[in-house]
């Protein structure tokens, strides 16, 4: 059975941040993910999970400086050590919130980037994961890597599914796996099914959106309920997080997931 998270930084933002976990639950939802938790006291997170009855699935990484139009510090050469504080600082909201994995934003390569700049971000990227996934180890969690359409995010070090495996391969750490957006994948390489099962073993966790516009699944070019079917005879018991920007309203927009447990009513 298909279990979807809501992604609160993008669904029910009619609702302050603090009330999209109840209204995450209302809907149907049984996890939650969202951006970053960072300004807000874990403790009051974690009530808000708790009283919703929700879980935490998936957060980020401390990112360098979002507003300024930074992506993640993960590949970034010379931001090694605030790197390392940011995955220090994940990994105490991840104990608090009870949160299984951490994504790790790659970051930014300059726009005239040479093959040497690019070799230097992908040796400063492995290391800087081998560190992560060493510390997410001892506290028992994943740390994930996540290819994202350079349309959307132009210049993101890491874009397509084959790079990523391979940089998985590089660090060889049992507990840093693949964040495989389909959204992503559609608008770079397409190919869904195939990317699904071939990348399967090394997925830790899988985001939806429907493609181009990022609204809702049933709305776009990609048949998400083959996808999905495919995805549960592959065996996957893993989280579907719903990250895309309804079109309307989160609620009038939810009729796809009925299958899958969501509601419309009340
Ligand atoms: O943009 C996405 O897709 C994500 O999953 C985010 O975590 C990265 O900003
Ligand atoms: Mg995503």
């Amino acid at each position: 059975m298909i279990r979807l998270a809501a992604n609160l930084t993008m669904l029910f933002t009619e609702h302050g941040f603090l009330d999209r976990f109840a209204a995450a639950a209302d809907a149907g939802f049984r996890g939650v993910e969202y951006l970053f938790p960072y300004d807000h006291d874990p403790q009051v997170l974690a009530s808000s999970l708790r009283e919703a009855g929700v879980e935490q699935v998936l957060f980020n990484l401390p990112p360098g400086d979002w507003e300024a139009g930074e992506r993640g510090l993960a590949s970034l050469p010379g931001r090694e050590a605030e790197f390392r504080d940011a995955v220090i600082e994940a990994l105490r909201y991840a104990e608090a919130l009870d949160c299984p994995r951490v994504h790790a934003m790659a970051g930014l390569l300059p726009v005239d980037a040479d093959a040497y700049t690019r070799a230097h971000h992908q040796a400063t990227y492995v290391a800087n994961l081998r560190f992560a996934a060493g510390e997410a180890a001892k506290a028992g969690r994943q740390v994930l890597i996540e290819p994202i359409n350079t349309r959307d995010m132009p210049g993101y070090f890491l874009s397509r599914q084959a790079q990523a495996m391979a940089v998985l391969e590089a660090v060889g750490a049992d507990n840093l796996r693949l964040q495989f957006d389909l959204y992503h994948c559609q608008v770079m390489e397409g190919d869904l099914t195939r990317h699904l099962e071939r990348q399967f073993p090394a997925i830790g966790h899988i985001q939806i959106a429907g493609v181009p516009q990022r609204h809702e699944p049933d709305v776009g070019e990609v048949h998400y309920p083959a996808l999905l079917s495919r995805l549960e005879a592959l065996g996957y018991d893993g989280w579907v997080g719903c990250e895309y920007r309804p079109a309307a309203g989160t609620r009038q927009g939810l009729g796809w997931g009925r299958a899958h447990g969501l509601t419309t009513d009340h």
